[in-house]
């Protein structure tokens, strides 16, 4: 491996000296985090969004335990659905402990090598736990979708003795869309059961079933649409960037955020919760049933105007087709 640098046991993994457009600033990139049991078909969803058509051009960064000491990770840049490998060194092929601080370092490292990509998705071993290889991307405001990858029914129900069924659940807990793959191997009772279950773990989790890991690609690449920034443009204005000022030009700052609000399609209310700059959604076990669906926010902060906010709220977040009824 010519040129690799083996550095030292903290150091940021190094690429493997190409030519470099030096000075170009790294700029903000979605990054997809795959996780999944071991075989559940990662890999495959990675090489299958690689080598379809999408007009992307796609880093992906593969990081599997793998056998014995090895420590270099095969990294493909997909472009056109041409597939160039280039080296990305790891430290020790545990994701968490060899990209967590660095991580981003490296990913902008690449970007000033090779030029901005639209997408980085990382390969994560079915053991990496989640939330430490979530928390180097939430850093990044910008940054950071989950895709958890589920295998088959087994993995989630029959690997309990071992713990293993802990990290599933967690993976599903933070994603925000979960791949039930090989469901060529189940009969659709088992297929049942494996969603009810996943759905148990998290309420809002978008779930798509698939072979092979075949997936419709614009539900994949374009995940970040489904973030609650997008959700809800409207939190992300007035909490963040404080965009909004009432009728006399002050601008409103929120301290305390609480609410209730309908998703279409959804039949359980949804609990929305901000405090100062935070704020989450959680699907509450309140079915909405024949009772008519409407969101209520209550908003605690100085210089609010409840108009303006009404205003804001129906016009970005509110569906076109549920303005009118
Ligand atoms: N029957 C069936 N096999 C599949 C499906 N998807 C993937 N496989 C096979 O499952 C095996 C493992 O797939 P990978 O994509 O390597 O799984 P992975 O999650 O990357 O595996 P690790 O990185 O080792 O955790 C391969 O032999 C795939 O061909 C599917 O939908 N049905
Ligand atoms: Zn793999």
């Amino acid at each position: 491996m010519d040129g690799v640098m083996m550095e030292e046991e903290d150091d940021c993994p190094d690429l493997v000296p190409i030519e470099t457009q030096s000075g170009r600033p790294a700029e903000q990139i979605p990054v997809t985090i795959i996780t999944g049991y071991l075989g559940a078909g990662k890999t495959t969803l990675l090489n299958y969004i690689l080598t379809e058509q999408h007009n992307k051009r796609i880093a992906v960064i593969l990081n599997e335990f793998g056998e014995g000491s090895a420590l270099e990770k095969s990294l493909a840049v997909s472009q056109a659905g041409e597939l160039y490998e280039e080296w990305l060194e790891l430290r020790n092929g545990c994701l968490c402990c060899s990209v967590k601080d660095n991580g981003l370092k490296a990913i902008e490292n690449l970007m000033e090598k090779k030029g901005k990509f639209d997408y980085i998705l990382l390969e994560t071993t079915g053991l990496a736990d989640p939330g430490a290889v979530a928390s180097m991307f939430w850093v990044d405001a910008e940054l950071g979708s989950d895709i958890y990858l589920d295998g088959k029914k087994f993995q989630l129900t029959e690997e309990k003795a071992d713990g293993l069924v802990n990290e599933a659940a967690r993976q599903i807990a933070v994603a925000d869309l979960t791949i039930i793959n090989k469901t060529d191997l189940v009969k659709e009772e088992e297929l049942n059961q494996v969603r009810d279950t996943v759905r148990s773990i998290n309420g809002l989790v978008k779930i798509l079933e698939t072979q092979r890991s075949r997936v419709d690609l614009s539900e994949v690449l374009d995940l970040h649409s489904f973030d609650i920034n997008t959700h809800f443009p409207l939190f992300q204005d007035l909490l963040w960037e404080k965009m909004f000022c009432n009728k006399e030009g002050q601008p409103m700052t929120v301290i305390r955020l609480k609410g209730i609000v309908s998703f279409a399609g959804k039949a359980h209310q949804v609990m929305l919760q901000g405090v100062h700059e935070l704020y989450e959604l959680n699907e509450t076990p309140q079915l909405w049933e024949e009772n008519p669906r409407i969101n209520r926010l209550v908003f605690i902060g100085r210089n609010l105007d409840k108009d303006i906010l009404c205003e804001q709220f129906t016009s970005k977040v509110v569906l076109d087709t549920e303005k009118n009824s």
